[in-house]
């Protein structure tokens, strides 16, 4: 049966409200544009924006930022049936952004009792499970409870409907107690994923250890579930390992670099693009690392994220220069 939702995300819907001034700290900032963001949502904007059918399932504000942020991911063709608003007065979670340097840029989040961390598990619904081929997880949304829980359940039942599950460990430290819990939840769904993304230093959280190899890292999780894993490393590119024993590796398109926020989310949604439509692994981390690319030059994580010609034009731009 073909099922009308390639990819549907869960976890978090917030605000970015990026420095529009750059070359200067946060103190010293005093515009700032607002965009969409919050991971799991960056990577549904870009999904659909490359072709993908997605849906969304999370929770937001019952206020102007939460209808701005539902509307937005609409009009990029989001199924939003699924974002509720929440009832008891949680507000939206803000990220403040600032641009010291290419090379020095970094967030500061505003997410006391933000609305995503109260998704409850009434909030996921089989039936809306059933009609995806693919279920994004973010690992934020296990920090707390009723959301925990409520990523649990989307979990549980993907798995038992055949939907392929991909966790991106997407590791904010804010909303975490302690390293042990952090652990313990990550590696709990890293188990059971079908496919795993994070960065280096996210997989030394999930293993509460500093200090591993990826050859190391993935000879424990593919003991489990997983077939695919991919590690990314900044600058250094990105690999992938698959259960089957290939390894595939990819540098980074040279771009001029505005701020590095936005390259992991990005990463994902060219990744699984490309994964999706069976292009190969090796294509998968190139149209991930091209679509890093053209978002960290940019200001935005979402609106910067581009369509399917401007992917590929890019990509066959980078390589004729590289030819001759
Ligand atoms: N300076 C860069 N130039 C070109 N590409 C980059 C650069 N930095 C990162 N990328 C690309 O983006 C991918 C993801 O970057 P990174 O490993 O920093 O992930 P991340 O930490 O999840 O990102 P974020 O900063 O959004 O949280 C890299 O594997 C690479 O393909
Ligand atoms: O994930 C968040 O909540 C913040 C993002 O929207 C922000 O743009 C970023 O950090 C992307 O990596």
């Amino acid at each position: 049966m073909s099922q009308k939702f390639d990819l549907i995300a869960i976890g978090r819907a917030a605000v970015d409200l990026n420095a529009v001034e750059y070359n200067r700290p946060l103190e010293e900032t005093k515009s700032f544009a607002k965009f969409v963001g919050g991971s799991p949502a960056n990577i549904a904007i870009g999904s659909a924006k490359l072709g993908q059918k997605v849906g969304f399932i999370g929770k937001v504000s019952d206020d102007q930022l939460g209808h701005y942020v539902t509307q937005y991911m609409a009009d990029v063709g989001i199924d939003t049936t699924q974002m509720v608003k929440d009832d008891a007065g949680h507000k939206i979670g803000l990220t403040f952004t600032e641009i010291i340097s290419p090379e020095e840029s970094d967030i500061l989040m505003y997410r006391n009792e933000a609305a995503d961390l109260y998704l409850t598990t009434a909030d996921v619904s089989e039936e809306y499970l059933a009609q995806a081929k693919m279920l994004v997880i973010s690992g934020t949304g296990l920090a707390q409870s009723p959301s925990r829980e409520a990523i649990l359940k989307a979990l549980t039942v993907a798995k038992s409907l055949g939907v392929e599950v991909v966790f991106e460990l997407d590791y904010r430290p804010y909303t975490w107690k302690n390293a042990e819990e952090t652990s313990l939840y990550y590696q709990l769904v890293a188990q059971r994923a079908d496919v795993i993304i994070g960065t280096r230093d996210e997989f030394d959280v999930l293993e509460n250890h500093h200090g591993n190899t990826n050859e190391q890292t993935i000879a424990t999780l593919f003991k489990y579930d997983p077939k695919l894993i991919v590690i990314k490393s900044g600058v250094q590119g990105s690999n992938a390992y698959t259960k089957a024993g290939d390894h595939y590796h990819f540098g980074v398109f040279k771009t001029k670099v505005l701020k590095s926020f936005g390259a992991g989310d990005s990463f994902a949604a060219g990744f699984l693009y490309a994964y999706s439509h069976d292009l190969g692994i090796e294509t998968a981390l190139k149209y991930g690392s091209a679509a890093a690319s053209i978002v960290i030059s940019q200001l935005s994580s979402s609106e910067a994220m581009p369509d399917l010609a401007k992917l590929t034009a890019f990509i066959h731009e980078a390589e004729r220069q590289e030819v001759h």
